[in-house]
């Protein structure tokens, strides 16, 4: 790789692999290494939202990924006789985002479709089989100790032992749970709820299981399971272990009867300690985490690669405005002011989720109906259950939630609306484009402005209108990252 010093993505795992694509596409030289001399390839992250989904269409791989996964109905909470006590529905077809709403998936799929545009993405060099052994920022000096931090050495060990050090203009750490730039960082992991330990089997079945196409959660305080159908002859299922317990004295078969997945081939039957916890620092310089590297999440709610998909989506048009000299490098201050406390709001709901739906001993199995409803009225709660979208960012530089409008919007994702532009329909994103935009009502139609062109936008089925409607606001300027930045 000659030329300018790429960006070095450290990890090639889902979130790091579509930080590459996001990068490269904004025309950055990336060099993706990752430690192990070939792909993962066992299934992690089953699920994924729709918002997250536009990380994925960003990076040019959507409809790869939905070819391969699955619309999922919803999550059904069980009791320990596998009666309903309550049902979350998500819409199958098109959510606001035109997509399912909820979509499972296995994890070496989604590895393979990025691999593949990695694979073709011109400005992107990967190695594999390479640790990263030391990251020094190293910046001009300025009064007194303070440095200006502009660009990283990155030490790279390759697999024959030898060294080599690396220019970068910046680092991303998209390395996972046991991230070594984390380490190298300086930051720590702030835990957020106890460990719990967790029995994670991968099933197999050539006849289809006569379940429910969602997520069914056992709320049964003596044996906590998860039960869900994954994609093709797929499924996954999970078991709290009691303590003291090893997934070989599961009897696994018992488990998986009320399921009709008695006799499922076991692809793989092992222990996960499912952990909440967030970094106390995500930046150094232009070092920097996201992904499993800065936040680990229960999975109650099924978001931990989404909120590393996330990260990755607000983060790579910000780095890429630094490193172009667009922006400053204060531009990277807000990457963990605004991801830090969404992250740590959704591991405390899949938290406040897991405990409700599994916690509380026998005592709590008669009244978890009646628990269950009265925190269905918590705003955070009922929001994720009904419709599952995220909490809206925080108030920051890049976020002004000033205003009826701007409390209602600012901070959420724009609704990737059907639109007609001169006659032909597409995606509201198609008109957005990779840059900042605004989008308005002008008369009786919408503008947009985006890349320096003003477009009248037709608006297909409502969705457009409507949003702006509820969120009472006529004008939205809308970031990179589709977060609508200010309303009124
Ligand atoms: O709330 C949703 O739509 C996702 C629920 C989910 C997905 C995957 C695992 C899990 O435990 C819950």
């Amino acid at each position: 790789m000659s030329g300018p010093a790429p960006v070095v993505v450290v990890g090639a795992g889902p979130v790091g692999s579509t930080a590459a694509l996001l990068l490269a596409r904004r025309g950055l030289d990336v060099l993706l290494v990752d430690r192990r001399p070939g792909p993962y390839g066992l299934p992690r992250a089953v699920h994924l939202d729709d918002e997250a989904l536009r990380a994925l269409a960003d990076a040019g791989v959507v409809e790869e990924f939905l070819a391969r996964s699955r619309p999922m109905a919803g999550l059904r909470l069980l009791d320990a006789r596998h009666r309903v006590l309550a049902e979350f529905r998500r819409r199958p077809d098109a959510g606001r985002h035109g997509w399912p709403q909820a979509s499972m998936f296995h994890q070496p799929d989604l590895e393979d479709v990025l691999r593949a545009a990695v694979a073709r993405a011109p400005h992107v060099e990967v190695c594999r089989g390479v640790e990263v052994t030391g990251v020094e920022v190293t910046g001009v000096e300025l009064a007194g100790s303070e440095q200006s931090d502009r660009s990283v050495t990155v030490t790279l060990s390759d697999p024959d032992g030898s060294r080599r050090d690396v220019v970068a203009a910046a680092v991303l750490g998209c390395d996972g749970a046991n991230s070594t730039v984390r380490g190298l960082l300086g930051a720590r992991m702030r835990d957020l709820g106890r460990p719990d330990r967790w029995l994670v089997a991968d099933l197999r079945s050539a006849a289809p299981l006569p379940v429910w196409p969602g997520v069914h959660q056992v709320c049964d305080p003596a044996r906590a399971a998860t039960f869900m159908p994954v994609s093709g002859d797929r499924y996954r299922f999970e078991a709290r272990l009691l303590p003291g317990e090893t997934p070989d004295d599961v009897d696994l078969p018992a488990l998986l009867a009320p399921f009709g997945a008695r006799d499922a081939e076991v692809v793989r039957a092992t222990e996960y300690v499912h952990r909440a916890r967030v970094a106390d620092r995500w930046r150094r310089g232009r070092v920097l985490l996201a992904g499993d590297a800065a936040h680990l999440t229960p999975p109650f709610v099924g978001q931990g690669l989404g909120l590393g998909l996330r990260d990755v989506h607000q983060l790579a048009w910000k780095v890429a405005d630094v490193v172009t000299g667009a922006a400053d490098d204060d531009l990277l201050d807000t990457h963990q002011a605004e991801r830090a406390p969404h992250a740590r709001a959704l591991v405390r709901l899949a938290v406040l989720v897991g405990r409700l739906m599994t916690g509380g001993g026998a005592a709590a199995a008669p009244v978890r109906r009646l628990v269950l409803a009265a925190v269905g009225r918590v705003p955070a709660v009922a929001a994720y259950a009904t419709d599952s979208r995220t909490p809206a960012l925080r108030r920051g530089p890049l976020v002004d939630r000033r205003g009826r409008a701007g409390r209602r919007l600012a901070g959420t994702l724009v609704p990737r609306a059907r639109v007609r532009v001169d006659g032909r329909e597409c995606r509201l994103d198609d008109v957005l484009g990779p840059g900042p935009a605004v989008l308005e009502t002008a008369g009786a139609v919408l503008a947009v402005e985006a890349g320096g062109r003003r477009h009248t936008v037709e608006d297909v089925d409502g969705t457009l209108t409507a949003w702006l409607r509820a969120g009472r606001a006529t004008r939205v300027a809308v970031r990179p990252d589709r977060v609508v930045r200010s309303a009124r």
